[in-house]
């Protein structure tokens, strides 16, 4: 018989003494990253939040695939680095395979490969990195952009409903905004520096938000803190790079790969503070870079990725009315 692996992790004491009810557990570890077990090395995954692309979440696939490949490495070694394709488009319709290849085991190093499958055919391919944690000399680390704290922000939600307000909003935006209301994605964001709604300027391709997995999960497993830093990560990236392009409605937009290192222990259910910048577009293509900052200032983790970018030019009145949050 099937059975689940990693989402359900055991809590440490200080979470069982908070006793915390099943309905404020992250869906992040109860669902998404919950994987059955099928076989030795192989798992499936179901989905929970879909884009309304109708392709899958990336960071779900990602998340997924790390989640299975953590399942084979020892307990005292951590994912320190991800590289990823994103092959094919995931299909809502049906659930994903994560087939587990042991690429190596060494004193200190761990590697694994990880192949998504849907009908038979790879979505995702995955190498991931394990690493024992050793002692250094050599520590240096940028410093983290000074910004508000998440508690003197709004949330996405709430920056929703402060443009919903406006009495001139057009019927499309506000359909738009409504549609955005209506997601459940399971990640709490506060834009450090939110587009002004009716701004239509260009902006420099740099984001600053704050970010945390809905629900609690606890101190528990670094392990899967990762997963959910994995599928986090790849939240409203890629669209930085259409920043200093108001003018311009992205027709499509998908991520081609996504790299991943991390640097330092966390908690994906407290604030951490998200920064990104693309360095270049181009050929329909753009680079993103990201970090994850914890909120006491130490760097928890980098990513980057390029993405597929396909553009049409906005009419004018329509800029005007394009939601940017
Ligand atoms: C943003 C955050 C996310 O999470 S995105 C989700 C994760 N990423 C993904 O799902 C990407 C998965 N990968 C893929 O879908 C493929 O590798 C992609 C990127 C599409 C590869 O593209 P390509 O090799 O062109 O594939 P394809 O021939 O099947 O075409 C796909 C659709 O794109 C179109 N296309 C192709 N080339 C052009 C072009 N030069 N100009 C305009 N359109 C083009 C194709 O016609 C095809 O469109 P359609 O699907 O038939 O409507």
């Amino acid at each position: 018989m099937a059975e689940k692996v990693s989402g359900e992790m055991s809590e440490d004491s200080s979470d069982s003494a908070a006793a915390v009810s099943q309905d404020l557990r992250s869906v992040l570890v109860t669902s998404v990253l919950n994987l059955e077990k099928l076989e030795i090395d192989l798992y499936r995954g179901t989905h929970h939040w879909v884009p309304r692309t109708r392709r899958l979440f990336g960071g779900q696939i990602i998340g997924q695939a790390l989640v299975a490949a953590a399942e084979s490495v020892g307990e005292n070694v951590l994912a320190h680095s991800l590289h990823c394709y994103f092959v094919r488009a995931g299909d809502p319709k049906v659930p994903v395979l994560y087939q587990v290849e042991r690429t190596r085991d060494g004193r200190s190093f761990s590697v694994r490969s990880v192949k998504a499958i849907q009908y038979g055919q790879p979505i995702l391919i995955c190498q991931a990195s394990f690493h024992s944690n050793q002692p250094s000399p050599l520590q240096h680390q940028f410093t983290m952009p000074s910004v508000p704290p998440p508690e003197d922000l709004l949330t996405g939600e709430e920056l929703i409903q402060l443009y919903l307000s406006k009495p001139d909003l057009a019927e499309k935006a506000k359909q738009g905004l409504n549609k955005l209301l209506a997601d459940e994605v399971p990640i709490e964001i506060k834009p450090v520096n939110p587009p002004d709604f009716y701004r239509c300027v260009a902006m420099e391709p740099k984001k600053l938000y704050w970010v945390r997995a809905k629900g609690h999960i606890g101190k528990g497993d670094m392990k899967l803190h990762c997963c959910v830093a994995a599928y986090v990560s790849d939240y409203s990236f890629l669209d930085t790079a259409l920043l200093p392009y108001p003018g311009q409605r992205a027709t499509f937009l998908a991520s081609l790969d996504h790299a991943m290192w991390f640097h330092n222990t966390f908690r994906a259910d407290e604030w951490m503070l998200y920064e990104t910048e693309s360095s270049w577009t181009g050929g329909s293509r753009g680079l993103v870079q990201g970090r994850l900052w914890r909120r006491d200032g130490v760097l928890a983790a980098s990513c980057a990725q390029e993405g597929v970018l396909r553009v049409k030019a906005l009419t004018t009145s329509a800029v005007t009315n394009e939601s940017k949050l």
